[in-house]
């Protein structure tokens, strides 16, 4: 009995610590990205990015893309391992789970929960997702595809776990949030083409792909060095 009262009892903690840590990051944004304006939402897409370099530079990845769909929701998909699905003991929530709702705040180098000026150091994908209208994650672990969504950072369906598949890697796909970029929620080509390129000579063999599929044409660049 004890061993589901602990799973039930650290279900209800964490449920009340996720929503404490979302509450806080919609609430004042600007401590955990640069701003609310254009820099702060180009920024939601670094943030991402960077948990899939890091996946690049543990050497379990070496292709990223990066798509600019139409209604400006953005895309991320690397070729890794694939966050991990299995159930977290302390949480009693799927890893993954975990990495979207739970705010990290001491960072991969400790410290509080202040924004770092690079970023958010691969620990900002819980950021992202409570500045998101929406946000859906999919994991490849070479076994099955996994599928969860969240709105607001709130997780609207538990993990999924759908087809089969020999594939592996993480795909992010989200929309930021209007309520919270009341100035612009448009991006702009060539800001992520810049800091993409950058990305991709600072980490070299990790190939970089921007796709920008919002117009008639679709247009696209590899970086790669
Ligand atoms: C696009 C994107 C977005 C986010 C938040 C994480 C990732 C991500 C995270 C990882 N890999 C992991 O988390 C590691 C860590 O544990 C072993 C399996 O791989 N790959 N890709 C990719």
């Amino acid at each position: 009995l004890n061993e589901i009262t602990q799973t039930t009892q650290a279900y209800d903690e964490n449920q009340i610590q996720v929503l404490e840590g979302l509450e806080a990051v919609r609430k004042r944004p600007g401590m955990y990205i640069a701003s609310t304006g254009p820099k702060g939402l180009h920024h939601l897409v670094y943030e991402i990015v960077d948990n899939a370099i890091d996946e690049a530079l543990a050497g379990f990845c070496n292709k990223i893309v990066v798509e600019i769909l139409p209604g400006d929701i953005i895309r991320v998909t690397d070729n890794g391992r694939g966050i991990p699905v299995g159930i977290q003991h302390k949480t009693g929530l799927p890893a993954v789970t975990v990495v979207f709702t739970i705010l990290h705040a001491g960072g991969k180098f400790g410290g509080g929960g202040y924004k770092v000026s690079g970023g958010l150091h691969g620990v900002g994908a819980s950021v992202v997702n409570a500045l998101s209208e929406w946000l859906t994650v999919e994991v490849r672990n070479g076994e099955h595809l996994y599928y969860q969504r969240f709105e607001r950072g709130t997780a609207v369906t538990e993990l999924e776990e759908r087809d089969a598949t020999t594939e592996t890697g993480t795909t992010v796909t989200f929309k930021a949030d209007p309520q919270i970029f009341k100035e612009t929620t448009v991006y702009e080509y060539e800001v992520l083409q810049t800091r993409l390129r950058e990305q991709a000579f600072l980490n070299a063999g990790v190939e970089i792909e921007l796709i920008d599929s919002r117009g008639e044409e679709t247009v696209r660049n590899n970086f790669c060095y």
